[in-house]
């Protein structure tokens, strides 16, 4: 039954059932990943954007809380072959329109063709060629969300595992995932999780043993003041950033970004480490990356399908950067060690 419309990029729509009723715009991407889907649907870097799962059975685990990565579901719709009661009644709850029995193999191979693009949805029992045709007028491109750490950030300081015994860690909140903070936290680490706006004097206030820049979504040049206090500690107090947080360090100390074609997203993206060559696989979610990490940080790790960098890093300055997520959820574990080395750093400078 024909009761969803899914309006791509020059107007080309596509037929579909609806599973949670509503409109919606934003940018359609995809993931890959097999699983972790509640981990995705709740993942903040996905602010904004229509995610399609390619995966064509989504949901056969059913839905649960202790696995979401924040507080609400952040896509702004979503896409796939066969949702099941279970996902499509939670996506239903949360007012977020999601839409099935399309052939998401062509939307993917669009993606995939043309890039990333603007796309309208409309869904329920209503809903019209021509509604999913005026959201599609009205979607802006991911760059164009200017102030978009605002939706995803916490708004005041919020502090875990408070005097606790170890490293403590200013974290600016550009829309992290609740297991960066869990992957500290379990490490010792006290928290203090900051508006991605935090001034200099909020860090000061901290006094931290290492500032780090959470992932987040869109553009990380809308991330300007994570950027400013980048560049007011590099040498004082060691870095660290996940996925946006790479982008963020890196043009903050002279280097480039730019959007890719459709991304990396999925649970099984290959990363060469260029100081051993071994390959783990790791978990992705970016649109963007950084073109030229700048005279100040180096490659040390790359992506082996398309050679774009994985981590930064300035050993002397202690900086260590990921574009993937190390922290999983969903993915592999292969590269928790990440958040040991990171702290390491921290406890060598404190
Ligand atoms: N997971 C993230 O932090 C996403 C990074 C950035 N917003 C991008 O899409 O490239």
């Amino acid at each position: 039954m024909t009761d969803a419309y899914v309006a791509l990029e020059g107007e080309r729509i596509v037929e579909a059932r609806a599973r949670a009723p509503g409109t919606a715009n934003g940018e359609l991407v995809f993931t890959t990943a097999y699983t972790g889907y509640e981990e995705s649907l709740t993942d903040p870097s996905y602010e904004e954007q229509i995610l399609t799962f390619s995966y064509p059975l989504i949901g056969n685990y059913g839905v649960r809380e202790e696995r979401f990565e924040s507080d609400r579901v952040q896509p702004n719709a979503v896409v796939a072959r066969e949702l099941t009661d279970d996902v499509a009644e939670w996506l239903d709850g949360e007012g977020v329109p999601a839409v099935d029995h399309l052939d998401t193999r062509d939307i993917v191979t669009e993606i995939r063709d043309e890039g990333a693009m603007k796309c309208g949805i409309a869904a329920g029992p209503d809903a019209t060629e021509e509604d999913a045709l005026e959201q599609l007028k009205q979607c802006k491109h991911m760059s164009e969300h200017r102030d978009i750490g605002a939706q995803v950030s916490v708004e005041e300081p919020v502090v875990y595992n408070e005097d606790g015994d170890g490293q403590r860690v200013a974290l600016v909140d550009c829309g992290a995932k609740g297991s960066i903070i869990e992957s500290l936290v379990e490490r010792d680490a006290e928290v203090h999780v900051l508006p991605y706006d935090a001034t200099e004097d909020d860090i000061e206030a901290v006094d931290p043993d290492l500032l780090f820049i959470s992932n987040g979504p869109g553009d990380p040049e809308n991330f300007e003041q994570a950027g400013e206090v980048v560049d007011t500690y590099v040498g004082d107090v060691p870095i660290a950033g996940i996925c946006l947080g790479q982008q963020v360090v890196a043009s903050a100390l002279g280097g480039e970004t730019e959007k890719m074609e459709f991304g990396h997203r999925g649970v099984n993206q290959p990363v060469r480490d260029l100081r051993t060559d071994q390959v783990v696989m790791t978990t992705q979610n970016h649109g963007y990356t950084v073109a030229d990490p700048g005279d100040n940080l180096d490659v040390t790790q790359i992506n082996v399908n398309d050679d774009t960098p994985e981590g930064l890093e300035n050993e002397e300055l202690g900086i260590i950067t990921r574009q993937y997520h190390p922290e999983a959820n969903p993915g592999p574990h292969d590269s928790l060690g990440f958040f040991d080395d990171v702290l390491d750093l921290a406890e060598e400078s404190s």
